[in-house]
């Protein structure tokens, strides 16, 4: 079956996106807990952190079941979880630190393992949690299906850490993988591969500001079919795909092209 088409929200200002993307959030959060009693939600790092601001300020804080989220990270620089680099860090002091998701539903990387074994024993819990039914599974991939994925993207089109010319994109099996070379700092990291992230019900593509211009243009503009796709235009995944940018992330999209 074709993915669902893709809904493209814009926003004036970033602070707009932060406001969208709250109550995006709280809807989707009430209704998968209405449906299955949990909400699983997946961070990203870099900017979408400080973008979840208005979650965690009233009134979207208070009208949230938090004690049944649970939250993992779609990619991981390998550094101890209280490093400056570490993603995990990130969430917690932008967001997880506000909000009352019990520890036990969260899931960083475990400490101080070669970015491989990180990788694995990553993976590994992942297929524990689906056996044990924490997770569901999706009936057409056999990956783990997670109910929202918020997504970030590079200046020149990575998600997670699957970077264009690297190998970790075109992963068809694991369903976490590893790379040593990243060519955003730090190298050592894991990430979510590409099978996994489109076994999502639901991804927010969430992009910001003028950095992310040019690959907006690539993935959203008239010529999205032409040449060898960035790695965000393989974002797509079973469920939906909603994307929030502002205008700032759309400036080349909105040039008028006057075929000069
Ligand atoms: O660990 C990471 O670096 C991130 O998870 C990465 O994939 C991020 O989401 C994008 O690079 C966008 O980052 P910005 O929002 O900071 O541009």
């Amino acid at each position: 079956m074709a993915p669902p088409t893709p809904i493209i929200q814009t926003f004036e200002t970033e602070e707009q996106v932060a406001v969208a993307l709250a109550v995006y959030i709280l809807h989707l959060s009430a209704k998968f807990i209405a449906a299955n009693g949990s909400f699983s939600v997946v961070l990203s790092g870099g900017t979408l952190i400080d973008t979840l601001r208005k979650l965690v300020e009233p009134p979207y804080v208070d009208s949230i079941e938090w004690s049944k989220w649970s939250i993992f990270f779609l990619d991981e620089r390998v550094v101890p979880l209280d490093h400056p680099d570490s993603n995990y860090k990130l969430a917690y002091d932008g967001f997880l630190s506000k909000v009352p998701i019990p520890e036990s539903n969260i899931y960083p990387i475990k400490e101080r393992l070669s970015p491989s074994d990180t990788a694995d024993e990553y993976e590994q819990r992942l297929k524990q949690l689906v056996a044990n039914n924490t997770l569901r599974t999706s009936p057409n991939t056999g990956f783990a299906k997670f109910d929202l994925m918020l997504v970030g993207m590079g200046p020149e089109g990575h998600v997670a850490s699957l970077f264009g010319w690297h190998f970790q994109r075109f992963e068809k099996k694991r369903w976490v993988t590893f790379i040593t070379d990243s060519p955003k700092p730090p190298p050592p990291r894991i990430t979510f591969t590409f099978p996994l992230i489109n076994s999502a019900s639901e991804i927010a593509m969430v992009v910001t500001g003028e950095d992310a211009a040019d690959a907006v243009n690539v993935a959203l503009g008239k010529h999205a079919s032409y040449g060898y796709p960035l790695p965000v235009q393989k974002v797509s995944p079973e469920g939906g795909l909603t994307w929030f940018l502002d205008m700032a992330a759309t400036s080349e999209l909105r040039k008028i092209d006057t075929g000069m």
